[in-house]
Parts: C-alpha cells; sequence; structure tokens
C-alpha cells in the first residue's frame, strides 16, 4: 500500500508521518502542496504542523492548495484521508469534515500526551482497535477546539461519528470532549492528537505505567493497511 504524505509551507511533521507509514509496513509517498497530482497513492495523510504559518485561521490557506483540490476528489471517491492536528483544521477548512477547529479554551499552546478512548471501530483508519478502548496519543495544538452546530454535534453523536473522545481531561475546550470525528463513509478521518508520535517504544508517550505500549499511534496507519489488504 502506498500512503502519500502532503507537506505545505510550514508542515512540521510531514518526516513523522513518513516514518510512521513506513512502520506500519506501507510505503511513503512524498506529495507536495503545489501539485494538482496524487501520484496514484491508495491512501493520504495531511500531517500536523503550521501551514502557512497558521495565517487567516490554522489550515485556511492550505485547505485552497493545488494538492487539496485532487484530496477532496479523492476523498470523495473514498480514499482513506487522515488529518493529524494542522491536517484535521484543513479538513475542515476544506468541508471535508463538518465543524470547525478554534483556539483553545485556555488560551495557550497546550501539549502534553493524552489520554483518548476509541468510540469508533467503523472507520478505516480505526478498525483494528476494539470499540471503548483507551489509548495515550501526544497532543500540542494551539488551535484545538472542536466547535459545530448543535444539529451537527447531534449528527455526528447519533451516527457514531465521534471517532476519539479526550478522557480525564478536556485540553482545549472541544465540544462533548471531541478529539476525532469521521465523514459518514469513514474513510476521512481528522484527529487533533499526533499518532505518528506514538509508533516507538520509548520515543512516544510517558510509558511509566505498564499498561501501555507507547505505540497507540501505529495502530492508525496499520488500521487503513489491513481495510486495504481486506479489500
Ligand atoms: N501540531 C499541530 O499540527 C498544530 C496545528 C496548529 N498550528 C495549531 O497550533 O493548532
Amino acid at each position: 500500500m502506498r500512503i502519500g504524505v502532503v507537506t505545505f509551507p510550514g508542515s512540521l511533521d510531514d518526516r513523522d508521518a513518513q516514518r510512521a507509514v513506513r512502520f506500519a509496513d506501507a510505503e511513503p509517498v512524498a506529495l507536495w502542496h503545489g501539485d494538482h497530482d496524487l501520484q496514484g497513492v491508495d491512501a493520504v495523510v495531511l500531517p500536523g504542523g503550521f501551514s502557512y504559518g497558521d495565517y487567516l485561521r490554522c489550515g485556511a490557506i492550505a485547505a485552497r492548495s493545488a494538492i487539496m483540490t485532487e484530496v477532496i476528489a479523492a476523498a470523495e471517491q473514498g480514499m482513506p484521508i487522515l488529518g493529524i492536528c494542522n491536517g484535521f483544521q484543513m479538513l475542515t477548512e476544506s468541508h471535508l469534515l463538518p465543524g470547525g477547529l478554534i483556539r483553545n479554551e485556555a488560551g495557550s499552546f497546550v501539549c502534553r500526551d493524552q489520554l483518548l478512548r476509541v468510540e469508533s471501530t467503523s472507520t478505516t483508519w480505526t478498525s483494528g482497535f476494539s470499540a471503548g478502548e483507551e489509548i495515550i496519543i501526544p497532543l500540542k495544538n494551539g488551535e484545538g477546539g472542536y466547535i459545530a452546530d448543535a444539529v451537527t454535534i447531534e449528527r455526528l453523536e447519533g451516527e457514531g461519528r465521534v471517532v476519539f473522545r479526550y478522557l480525564g481531561y478536556n485540553p482545549n475546550g472541544s465540544m462533548n470532549d471531541i478529539a476525532g470525528i469521521s465523514n459518514e463513509r469513514g474513510n476521512v478521518v481528522g484527529l487533533m492528537p499526533h499518532p505518528e508520535h506514538a509508533i516507538e517504544p520509548g520515543f512516544g508517550p510517558d510509558t511509566a505505567d505498564a499498561m501501555r505500549s507507547g505505540v497507540d499511534g501505529l495502530r492508525l496507519f496499520r488500521s487503513a493497511l489491513e481495510s486495504a489488504l481486506a479489500h
């Protein structure tokens, strides 16, 4: 499986995402924001960072880049797309996912190992988890507060499209403790925490708790690979 990772001006975690793809035994393909070319990839990761310096709103300018025209068309055809943090912001800004991300409630950047509950396993990126599983994934953002109108929130909850929920502590004031959501089809997933930073023991979240592997993030990439092999 070939998974494209898009680099935008100001991307920070594109190399980490490529590494995560490699660790999951898929082939990473570097894609460029200015190209109208997905190079025949099977899936796309929109990585974290500060695309276009976060000007206007995080992800707003990136959502209007050349590559996103192709990503949007491919997503609508069912291609698996994962938006991580700044990538999640791009997905809402391009309307592939509903709602938006606003400045953290506390007004400051937050960086922590975050406990999450996997609420939905019916997406391409979470099929390898068990529903209700608790995982730890690093989180680092300034505009991570998820908001949507009441009808949208009700719909997301009712359709089981809240994929990840913050547990124990809501780091940014997200409505309903929402950390990640999917589109109706389950091929497009966006989340604020960074799974690409939890792929290797000793280099991810604090693993002092023996119950935690520190590599929960890798399972999102593996899920996509296993979904592809199953089809
Ligand atoms: N880690 C990230 O991708 C950060 C996204 C964005 N720049 C923010 O601060 O919210």
